[in-house]
């Protein structure tokens, strides 16, 4: 970890912070690294100013008074030359919550609604009320097996097997019925999930009955105590009945409610379809198999984030590696369809950081520009024509979870038609160091504390190459400027894991298929 990493030299105790947390030995800087403009300007406490207006995202109206309106080449308002050095990745940038919420609000609303089968509908959000088809349950239900009884016992376990073919001795099964009434003092067997049959008065179950032979041959169901009327009868309607709002539109689809919705008589449902997310992975530098060797690494971000997207209730259409070619880069963004495209790289202002100048040659509108975050600062959001935007995420992987949890989230929400998390604090483990002036989001890991109950502590190796410690995490922690002592509540980002199981693993691209030789595709 250098400052230069950070692009922000703020001092010794900040850059000591990060050094611990990243294992290298504070105070100490390699020579050089202060120097962190490479046209040569002094390697000052503040970034240089950028040419041009301002940061729009400084203010929150900026980004949103004008939304869905088509961008034209004088709507860039980045004026700066993408020369190294010139453009500013330093202290100033949109201030956190700002650009969540800018992001939030870059579309009005989702596309229409769709119906999906049920299958299909995991992980999207309702685009109306579930409304039962039926009573759940739909006729009364024995709840046990044993037998149906009708009256006060003991009863005659002679009824004679009606026309629809119940045999006497094992009664009644689940799927059938029978038609013939219950005459009083009689029983039938009678097993669970069966249709309980008219003139039923309860269920004794299988372990609470005794059956006696009688010297006239004929057998006797006896009960040690009384059965209650309605005993282990589950009665129609019990759950719901027809027309019942169930649950509401923009609940999000989980398996369980795919459970509910089939048992509700439904074949499809009315959901808002997925957003469609292409990401372009950016680096000459990155190698997609084996080991790194020459100076090049390993894509970390590319099997990352397609299934993270489909957790967020979005589509990843096929990523593509683009390499370093501003050419390759500019007709790719021409030329996409998707309601997203989701940038990783060439955010900075390095010599093949190719981000915001072929955003400036497509005239795109830049939204968000550099975020107060840490990790992550050089994130950006811009809209490349109505309803079709960007996000550029810094190439470090864990400042790009930094751009994906703070920019990705909230446009894709918001396109999902999904509810914002509610919003969860719980008390630090341990101190975090603040950045003097940026929020800083932190893994972090449940744990269980004598003092403060469920805690969150945070994790080492968060630095922002590093994706240690949030291959660990359950939540990022959002520790305020200046930073957060042991017990003191955070914010905390949770991951999507368990709303990624719901939003339907695996993803398409990792599908198990039968047919596969090896038993499935990786
Ligand atoms: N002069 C300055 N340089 C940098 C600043 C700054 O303020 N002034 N900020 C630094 C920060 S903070 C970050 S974060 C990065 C952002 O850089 P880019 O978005 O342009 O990303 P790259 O330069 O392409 O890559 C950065 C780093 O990440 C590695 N990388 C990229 N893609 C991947 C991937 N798919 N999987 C794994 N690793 C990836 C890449 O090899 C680089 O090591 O800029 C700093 N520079
Ligand atoms: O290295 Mo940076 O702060 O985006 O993570």
């Amino acid at each position: 970890m250098t400052e230069g990493e950070h692009g922000d030299p703020f001092g010794d105790e900040f850059a000591d912070a990060l050094a611990l947390a990243n294992g290298t030995p504070p105070g100490r800087r390699p020579a050089g690294s202060g120097d962190r403009t490479p046209g040569g300007a002094a390697p000052g406490p503040y970034p240089v100013a950028r040419a041009g207006s301002p940061r729009p995202g400084d203010d929150p109206a900026a980004g949103g008074t004008d939304r869905d309106r088509p961008a034209g080449p004088g709507d860039v308002r980045d004026t700066a030359p993408a020369r190294p050095g010139k453009r500013s990745t330093g202290r100033s940038g949109t201030p956190w919550r700002t650009a969540r919420d800018i992001a939030e609000h870059a579309v009005h609303e989702p596309p229409g609604p769709g119906t999906a089968a049920l299958a299909d509908a995991l992980g999207r959000t309702l685009a109306a009320p579930l409304t039962a088809l039926t009573d759940l349950p739909s006729f009364d239900t024995s709840a046990m097996d044993g037998w149906a009884v009708s009256g006060p016992g003991p009863w005659r376990l002679d009824h004679a097997a009606d026309d629809t073919g119940t045999d006497p001795d094992t009664g009644i099964l689940a799927g059938h019925a029978t038609t013939a009434a219950l005459p009083d003092g009689h029983a039938l067997p009678i097993a669970t999930g069966a249709r309980i049959p008219a003139g039923a008065t309860a269920v004794l179950r299988s372990e609470h009955g005794e059956v006696l032979e009688l010297p006239d041959g004929r057998a006797r169901l006896y009960a040690p105590r009384p059965v209650p009327p309605g005993q282990d009868i589950r009665p129609r309607g019990q759950e719901c009945r027809c027309g019942d709002h169930l649950l509401p539109a923009g609940t999000l689809v989980t398996p369980a409610i795919l459970g509910l919705a089939a048992a509700a008589g439904y074949d499809e449902l009315s959901v808002h379809p997925r957003p469609r997310v292409e990401v372009l992975v950016l680096g000459d530098e990155l190698l997609r198999s084996g080991l790194p060797e020459g100076g090049r690494i390993r894509d970390a971000l590319g099997p990352m984030l397609v299934p993270w997207l489909h957790a967020l209730g979005a589509e990843a259409v096929p990523l593509r590696h683009l390499g370093d070619d501003a050419d390759a880069l500019h007709d790719a963004l021409a030329g996409s369809t998707a309601d997203v495209v989701l940038t990783t790289g060439g955010t900075a202002s390095g010599p093949v950081d190719h981000v915001h100048p072929t955003l400036r040659r497509l005239g795109a509108e830049l939204l968000v520009d550099g975020v107060a975050v840490r990790p992550g600062h050089p994130m950006l959001l811009a809209r490349l024509a109505p309803r079709r935007h960007l996000v550029g995420l810094p190439g470090n992987p864990l400042a790009a979870v930094s751009g994906l949890l703070t920019l990705a989230e909230p446009l894709l929400r918001t396109l999902a038609a999904r509810h914002p998390a509610a919003p969860y604090r719980v008390p630090l483990a341990a101190a975090v160091y603040g950045h003097p002036h940026d929020t800083r989001l932190v893994p972090v890991a449940y744990r269980d504390d004598d003092r403060h109950g469920l805690v969150a502590a945070p994790l080492h190796f968060h630095g922002p190459a590093m994706l240690r410690g949030i291959a660990a995490a359950d939540a990022m922690a959002v520790v305020p400027p200046g930073g957060a002592e042991p017990g003191t509540e955070v914010e905390l980002l949770e991951l999507p894991w368990p709303a990624g199981w719901s939003a339907g693993w695996p993803t398409p691209d990792t599908s198990y298929d039968p047919a596969a030789p090896s038993g499935g595709a990786a």
